[in-house]
């Protein structure tokens, strides 16, 4: 049986820790579930599985999508290491502005539940392979972010200097985000 661990402080997340057999041959896990979730209340249809690579050094966000298209997603690396990070950008949340970071790694092969209403990113802290899954379809007029670095969330990302796309230097700040938008 997986573990399963709920983000105390920040309602809505979740961790999951799936049981790893190694043998002789190598190892084996169950990657998904859908009763991880569905036994928690949570309900999603999920539809995109997305891959990238990304380079120690890189941190890639902070991202979202606008409703409708916006997304829950369930993120993990089948290889590396890195730094998974989300704010929480829902409207009316008690929590609205506070960050939560974990660790996702190819030794426990853990995931991560990210619902509606988060920034997401990562930072890659050794060669990664991430792997996700989205309950929304990509949607490239509905992407929206906010600035991984800025001052205001304060965010220890673990890597200076990123290698980082030119799209994610320019997100709005969270102060900006929410006098343009309100929140998520
Ligand atoms: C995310 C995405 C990108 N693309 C394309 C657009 C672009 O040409 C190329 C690379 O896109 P990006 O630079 O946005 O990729 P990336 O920075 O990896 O974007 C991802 O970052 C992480 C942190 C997330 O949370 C994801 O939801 C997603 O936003 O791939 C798709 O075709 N489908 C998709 O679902």
């Amino acid at each position: 049986m997986a573990e399963l661990r709920k983000i105390p402080n920040l309602d809505g997340l979740v961790e999951i820790f799936p049981r790893i057999f190694h043998d002789d041959r190598g190892y084996f896990l169950e990657s998904f579930r859908e009763d991880w979730l569905t036994n928690l209340g949570i309900e999603e249809r999920w539809v995109q599985d997305n891959q990238s690579f990304s380079q120690k050094g890189t941190v890639r966000g902070l991202h979202f999508q606008h409703e409708p298209h916006a997304q829950a997603k369930l993120v993990r690396v089948v290889s590396g290491k890195v730094l998974d990070v989300v704010v929480d950008l829902r409207k009316d949340s008690p929590t609205f502005g506070k960050y939560f970071s974990t660790v996702l790694d190819s030794e426990r092969f853990n995931l991560f539940y990210v619902p509606k209403g988060f920034a997401h990113g990562f930072a890659v802290l050794e060669d990664a392979v991430f792997v996700y899954k989205c309950s929304n379809y990509y949607n490239r007029e509905s992407e929206g972010g906010i600035l991984w670095n800025d001052p205001a969330l304060g965010i220890d990302w673990g890597v200076s200097d990123p290698i980082i796309s030119e799209k994610d230097k320019l997100w709005p700040s969270i102060q900006e985000f929410k006098e343009q938008t309100g929140g998520l």
